[in-house]
């Protein structure tokens, strides 16, 4: 066999750490999905290689030639617009603090993602995967009536679906990148939780400094296992580096960007890096995004996965379950504006 194509020995924790450059990055690196599904298993190593050294290195990276139709984003992104330009009332209908699950509407200044912030100049629309049960954040979504936005539901759940699929195909090779066989996470993702938002922007005029009070989004971290971002071409996007520099996550027509979150930087004991990120918009347009963070299934152990961790090292992170880790950051979200 090809030694390239064999696993590590089963204590690579070491290895995988040494694949860490103390170098800060300064660009964000892009990868060419061509591959993902070809049944060469070079190429899927190759692959795999590149997002290893992207998600140990800066924790972000952009993907090309992904396998979504721009008009899926397209329908999906013009029925963010028609969403946020209803009147407010119709918007608030739809509150996500009604919400025992955190969907529907979140109004301008309604989150304060960095505590130190003093509001983000964005709103949202969150919605998840549709689909009934009793677990700790099931439930369904809420939507428009029909008749106000007709096709609204339809293609934004064509996008969501759309880019669960492309979440799916990233498991494996997030597998591959980490020494561990490809089907690794697949008993641990068969229902992924999969919260996805519309955000919209409005220019920030003048533009504000840069003490970071008021901004489009405040400096943080995601809390799933990773996110696939699509954002349109206004820009703002910044991403940190390990010297503290912001660097532009600028956008590339025709690419989605991925960053990992909480979950995979807790699972991998850091090894995989969960970077901190904000978004000003200054470019004097409305701005327009869409997230999708994909996590586990709910009740999966974000306990040191084994290539990470070497025998006698002690977890950096308590342990706690996928489920509880994100209930327990929503609830901090959105617990400054419960009840206004
Ligand atoms: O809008 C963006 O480009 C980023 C949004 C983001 O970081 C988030 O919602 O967590
Ligand atoms: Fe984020």
């Amino acid at each position: 066999m090809d030694p390239h194509l064999e696993l590590h020995t089963p204590i690579p924790g070491f290895l995988l750490a040494d694949q860490r450059t103390e170098s800060s990055f300064e660009e964000i690196p892009i990868i060419d999905f061509a591959d993902v599904a070809s049944t060469d298993r070079l190429k899927r190593r190759d692959l795999a290689d590149k997002i290893r050294d992207a998600c140990v290195n800066v924790g972000f990276f952009y993907v090309r030639n992904h396998s979504i139709p721009d008009s899926t984003i397209s329908a999906s992104v013009s029925a963010a617009g028609d969403f946020f330009a209803l009147p407010t009332d119709s918007k608030l209908e739809l509150d996500i603090h009604k919400s025992p699950n955190f969907k529907g509407y979140t109004a301008l200044l309604g989150e304060n993602t960095n505590p130190d912030g003093h509001g983000d100049l964005h709103e949202g629309f969150d919605l998840g995967w549709e689909e009934e049960g009793d677990g700790p954040m099931a439930g369904v979504n809420v939507w428009p009536e029909e008749a106000v936005l007709p096709g609204f539901r339809d293609r934004v759940l064509r996008y969501y679906q759309a880019a669960v699929k492309l979440g799916q195909s990233l498991f494996p090779l997030f597998a591959l990148a980490l020494d561990l066989p490809e089907d690794y996470f697949d008993d641990k993702t068969t229902k992924p939780a999969a919260i996805m938002r519309l955000l919209h922007y409005p220019p920030q005029e003048p533009a504000l400094d840069d003490d970071g009070r008021v901004i489009g989004i405040g400096a943080h971290t995601d809390y799933e296992c990773f996110t696939i971002l699509w954002q349109d071409a206004a820009g703002g996007l910044q991403v940190q580096n390990a010297d503290g520099k912001w660097i532009d996550a600028v956008p590339i027509p025709g690419t989605f960007v991925i960053n990992l979150g909480d979950q995979f930087a807790r699972w991998t004991n850091d090894i995989f890096k969960s970077t901190m990120h904000r978004v000003t918009n200054r470019s004097g347009q409305e701005r327009y995004s869409m997230p999708l963070f994909f996590g586990t299934d709910y009740d999966v152990l974000l306990e040191p996965l084994p290539t990470c961790i070497s025998p006698g090292q002690t977890p950096k992170y308590e342990i706690v379950t996928a489920g509880e880790y994100v209930q327990s950051r929503l609830a901090e979200t959105y617990a400054h504006s419960e009840g206004n």
